[in-house]
């Protein structure tokens, strides 16, 4: 059997909170396994863009961006974000290094055509290299990734970092029984939306489109959950959601929602 690796990813509403955020830093230091963390950053970025006067738009959970905008999430995502994290973490013992997808050319992506919508500089997978992860793990480092990928073309793009999470959790298992956990504000995927107490054990596709289609489920909710189910279906072995604070039962199958096929 293959040794665990665990792909942990945490969300903008946690980075964003101080307190929250270094509680789950020291949680995720003490993981005793190699270990990647993919970070998001969203809010952070939309509330710098709006001190430099640039409006934020979203289209399905995807944040439109024009090169005013390209410019505040590289320097939000790969600066401001990503080296805080590596800072707390090197203070909890955690050897970790900053990355971009374009640092060692881990993930390249090409940038979204062009249809009804105009993204601009967003980008959509098109390859991890897993070899470069893993030589990085080997060497005893911790990769912390920031959301911001890059083409052949040499152009920066940003990328959903849910999407992030769950491309190098596919990649990472030719090598390892992989443990993909996002981490969030919430303690799962709740049945019930106004009762943060509600949390589905375990979710399968069936359940998944019910609530999908009563809106029980809804926004950012429903590319993440397309994301975890295609992280299951492509070799990740375990895929949870979870609570921020609950990483350290997560990882065991004791907090949040077990992503499963059947
Ligand atoms: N059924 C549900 N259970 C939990 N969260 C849900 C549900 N439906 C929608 N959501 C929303 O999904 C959000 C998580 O998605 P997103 O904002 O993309 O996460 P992240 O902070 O990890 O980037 C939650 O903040 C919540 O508002
Ligand atoms: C293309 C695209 O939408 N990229 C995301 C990347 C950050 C992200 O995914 O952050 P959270 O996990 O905090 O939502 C964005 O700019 O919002």
């Amino acid at each position: 059997m293959s040794q665990t690796l665990y792909v942990v990813k945490i969300g903008g509403n946690v980075i964003d909170n101080p307190e929250a955020c270094s509680r789950f830093l020291k949680a995720f230091a003490q993981l005793d396994a190699p270990k990647i963390l993919v970070h998001g950053g969203g809010k952070v970025a939309t509330q710098i863009a709006a001190k430099l006067q640039i409006e934020t738009q979203m289209v399905d959970g995807r944040r439109i961006t024009d090169k005013p905008m390209l410019d505040v999430v590289t320097m939000v995502y790969g600066g401001l974000v990503n080296k805080n994290l590596v800072a707390q973490l090197q203070a909890e013992n955690c050897n970790a290094i900053g990355l971009t997808g374009a640092d060692g050319g881990i993930i390249r992506s090409v940038k979204r055509p062009v249809k009804t919508i105009d993204y601009g500089f967003v980008g959509d997978i098109e390859a991890v290299n897993g070899d470069q992860i893993d030589a990085i793990l080997s060497s005893g480092l911790t990769p912390i990734i920031a959301p911001l990928t890059y083409s052949a073309e040499g152009l920066l793009l940003n990328t959903n970092a849910d999407t992030m999470a769950s491309a190098t959790a596919v990649a990472m298992s030719e090598a390892f029984e992989v443990n993909l956990i996002y981490c969030f504000e919430k303690k799962g995927v709740l049945s019930d939306p106004d009762n943060d107490d509600a949390v589905i054990a375990k979710l399968v596709p069936a359940t998944y489109e019910e609530y999908k289609s009563t809106g029980v489920i809804n926004k950012g909710m429903i590319p993440k959950l397309d994301n975890a189910f295609a992280a299951l279906n492509a070799g990740v072995k375990q895929v949870t959601i979870c609570h921020a604070d609950e990483l350290a039962n997560a990882v065991s199958g004791g907090a949040g929602t077990a992503i499963v096929m059947a």
